[in-house]
């Protein structure tokens, strides 16, 4: 007799105790092995509580350590997908805020004085593990919002950083922005 079965491993081998349903073709002899009861599913209907547990992020991840999420609604076109957008079609001497002939971030100094003096949101610095950013043009983008990126303007952010978001990868984020490394 013909019966098509599919396991549910992607076609890998039988999983253990997960029923695989039987196709019978028309006309076809029955074979009394195959005409027992399926057996019952192993698995329980997930619960309101029990979907808030196994979503992401993860009931043991930082992001739940830090209790209810506080993102912010962002204007229109200030997803983190415009940002990259942005990045892609912005020359780095604008998001950096520099002139166009200056050397790259890796060999620029910046002395902490300097790094005061740029902490309004038309024009903001922070640091984070030592290099200094340009971050005026990502405030809107912020998930977290503009007030709590602003906590950073003009002084080295990263313990804030790291408090709220150890897993964002901010080399990568703000690459384009950076304007320099800190010196004393
Ligand atoms: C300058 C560098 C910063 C960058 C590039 C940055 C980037 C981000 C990104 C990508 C997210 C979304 C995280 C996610 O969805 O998993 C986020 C969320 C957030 N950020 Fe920042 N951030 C910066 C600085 C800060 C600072 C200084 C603070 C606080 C004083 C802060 C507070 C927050 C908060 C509260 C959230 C929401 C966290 C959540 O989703 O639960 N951020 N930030």
């Amino acid at each position: 007799m013909f019966t098509a079965s599919r396991n549910n491993n992607g076609g890998n081998g039988p999983r253990d105790n997960v029923p695989v349903p039987t196709i019978r073709l028309e006309g076809e002899d029955i074979n009394e092995e195959d005409d027992k009861e399926t057996p019952k599913s192993p698995f329980t209907p997930p619960t309101k509580k029990s979907i808030a547990n196994t979503l992401f992020p993860a009931p043991n991840s930082i992001q739940r350590s830090l209790g209810e999420r506080r993102k912010v609604v962002l204007k229109p076109g200030h997803s983190p997908l415009d940002w990259g957008a942005l990045n892609r079609k912005t020359p780095k001497h604008i998001l950096r805020g520099v002139p166009a002939n200056t050397p790259p971030p890796q060999i620029i100094k910046i002395s902490k004085d300097e790094l005061k003096k740029h902490k309004v949101q038309h024009d903001c610095w922070t640091c984070i593990n030592g290099k200094v950013f340009n971050i005026t043009p990502y405030i809107d983008f912020h998930p977290g919002g503009v007030e709590e990126i602003m906590k950073c303007a003009g002084r080295d952010g990263t313990a804030l950083f790291y408090k709220y978001h150890s897993w964002v990868n901010v080399d990568r984020m703000l690459e384009n922005c950076m304007v320099g490394i800190l010196g004393n």
